[in-house]
């Protein structure tokens, strides 16, 4: 699913209207009704809705909104800040065609507004939504601030008010805090990023029936996962297929101390689809990986401690995952440089091999190119440099993954992979139970195997980190969040593809 900007949106309402001859406020009939749809199946009338509505589109939006609700028996009262702003034309249409039944109340400032019962109160934030030019203040800064402080749960239409969606929203802006957030046909840029998108609370997307010729014509760098489309790159497997046809995965990973990191990498690659494994660990993880992975063939490295030489015959492996747990010891360094000196085939780095990079950055000039890289924040700032704030990380990104043409899974709740092309996909899937140690070299594992079964790197990254996350999904439903490890995401590896699969067939 495209991301677009603001002003993108802006054109593809006017095409919308345009194209499809929509009447005056038509469309804001549309994103109404679907609000009040998502609001009503999730929200009984019991309580009282009290919606707040700016000067605008997003306000007219709000007054529909409560038309709409009234119609449905809900109890509702309407809130306008008097700033003296001119209303937009679908705004005053909308005042005009409110039902007298419902309370309009004006206010000039704070204290012209009533007491609300926490307990018999919910709010609609239609203050302001993608057409916020500059940061709120005055009475409309007074009113973000006193929603926030109320404690009373905040519904937001299309954006937080005073959240800007493409660029950052500056240092104490105000913004609604929201509860929810219902957005009309997809996600906004802000809601995808760790700072800004604390702010939009649990978010949906709701269908308006924007031109998809438009959206589809459309450029943008960004796009949102969705099952469907990881559902077009999985490839089911032919049935005179055999282990060959998967490929051999080599996964180098472990050191004394962290050999878990070898046999969760080495399991997750197995749960997925390669059709060989060998893994090259330092000697002291030998039984431990015999007897947790039998289905690994084991290479043992002289060291008892650490990695110190790669395996020879690198050119019989279809793709090579290196990093987790391996330390950054000298002699690994040196495997690592060497490696990126002879490895032909696909590579993905993780964890360690990534910090080791980092503290060497001319090896970055010999990454073979289609390497992926999958750093979590710290580790990818320790790579490329640190960034003000989440917007420039994401230039960082595209600078870094064009300057050495490779893909970089920024892992986080919502994982962005960046592409030499400059195009991002973040991902849709995952939960804060999979931020546990061990989580990522899981990652790891699945990437690699997927690498080995020759899906181009974009395809890997996509599909990879979408199981990854639908897998973690499938096993918060059983256990939930917080006892989440990272052995049960690779134990619901099989039913995250089965999935995956069966959306396939039904195409
Ligand atoms: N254009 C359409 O037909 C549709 C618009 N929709 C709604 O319309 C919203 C966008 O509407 P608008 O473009 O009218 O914009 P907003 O309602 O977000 O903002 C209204 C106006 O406020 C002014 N403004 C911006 N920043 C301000 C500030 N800091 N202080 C005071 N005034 C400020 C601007 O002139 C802006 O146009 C969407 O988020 C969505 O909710 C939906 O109804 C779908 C259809
Ligand atoms: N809040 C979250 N929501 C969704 N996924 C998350 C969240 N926190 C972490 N994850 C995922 O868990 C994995 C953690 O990886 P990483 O930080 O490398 O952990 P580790 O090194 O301990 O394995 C990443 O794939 C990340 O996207
Ligand atoms: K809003």
């Amino acid at each position: 699913m495209k991301i677009l900007t603001a002003a993108q949106l802006r054109e593809a309402d006017a095409f919308t209207i345009e194209r499809e001859k929509l009447g005056p406020g038509e469309l804001m009939e549309r994103a109404a009704t679907a609000f009040v749809n998502w609001y009503t199946a999730h929200f009984t009338s019991e309580k009282e809705t009290l919606i707040f509505c700016g000067p605008g589109n997003n306000g007219g939006d709000g007054l529909a909104i409560a038309r709409l609700l009234h119609q449905q028996q809900y109890p509702v009262r309407v809130f306008l800040p008097e700033t003296g702003s001119s209303f937009s034309a679908d705004f005053s249409l909308n005042l005009e065609r409110l039902p007298p039944e419902i309370p309009v109340q004006r206010y000039e400032s704070l204290s012209g507004l009533p007491h609300f019962e926490k307990e018999k109160s919910r709010f609609i934030d239609a203050l302001f939504g993608t057409g916020l030019n500059r940061p709120l203040t005055g009475l409309y800064a007074e009113t973000i601030a006193f929603l926030n402080a109320s404690g009373i749960e905040i519904i937001a239409v299309d954006v937080p008010s005073g959240l800007f969606t493409d660029s950052p929203s500056p240092e104490d802006a105000p913004i609604i805090q929201a509860t929810y957030t219902v957005s009309f046909e997809m996600p906004k840029l802000a809601f995808l990023l760790p700072k800004t998108g604390e702010f939009a609370g649990d978010w949906q997307t709701v269908p308006i029936g924007l031109n998809q010729e438009f959206i589809h014509a459309e450029r943008t760098p960004y796009h949102f996962t969705t099952e469907e489309a990881v559902s077009k790159i999985f490839r089911s497997r032919p049935k005179f297929s055999h282990k060959g046809t998967f490929g051999h995965a080599l996964l180098m990973a472990g050191s004394y101390g962290k050999m878990g990191a070898a046999v969760l990498t080495a399991q997750a690659c197995l749960r997925s689809g390669v059709g060989l494994l060998s893994v090259a660990i330092p000697e002291c993880g030998y039984q431990i990986l015999q007897i947790s992975a039998p289905e690994a063939m084991v290479l043992p490295d002289p060291s008892e401690s650490h990695l110190t030489e790669f395996p020879a015959d690198l050119q019989k492996y279809s793709a090579i995952g290196i990093g987790p747990g391996i330390g950054q010891q000298r002699e690994t360094r040196q495997l690592l440089s060497g490696l990126l000196d002879h490895a032909e085939a696909k590579l993905i780095l993780d964890a360690d091999a990534l910090n080791l990079l980092a503290a060497d950055k001319k090896l970055l000039n010999k990454l073979p190119p289609e390497t992926i890289l999958t750093p979590h924040p710290k580790e990818f700032e320790r790579l490329a440099g640190s960034a003000t704030d989440d917007f420039q990380r994401l230039e960082l990104l595209r600078e870094f993954c064009e300057r050495y043409r490779c893909y970089v899974v920024l892992k986080g709740a919502y994982s962005c992979i960046g592409t030499p092309s400059g195009n991002f996909y973040f991902n849709s899937t995952g939960n804060p139970g999979m931020a546990t140690g061990g989580s990522g070299d899981a990652l790891t594992g699945i990437i690699t195997a997927l690498r080995a079964q020759h899906y181009p790197p974009e395809e890997a990254c996509i599909l990879g980190v979408y199981l990854h996350g639908l897998a973690g999904d499938l096993a918060k439903a059983e256990k939930g969040e917080t006892a989440l490890i990272a052995g049960d995401i690779i134990a619901y590896l099989g039913k995250a593809f089965q999935r995956i699969g069966e959306r396939a067939t039904e195409g």
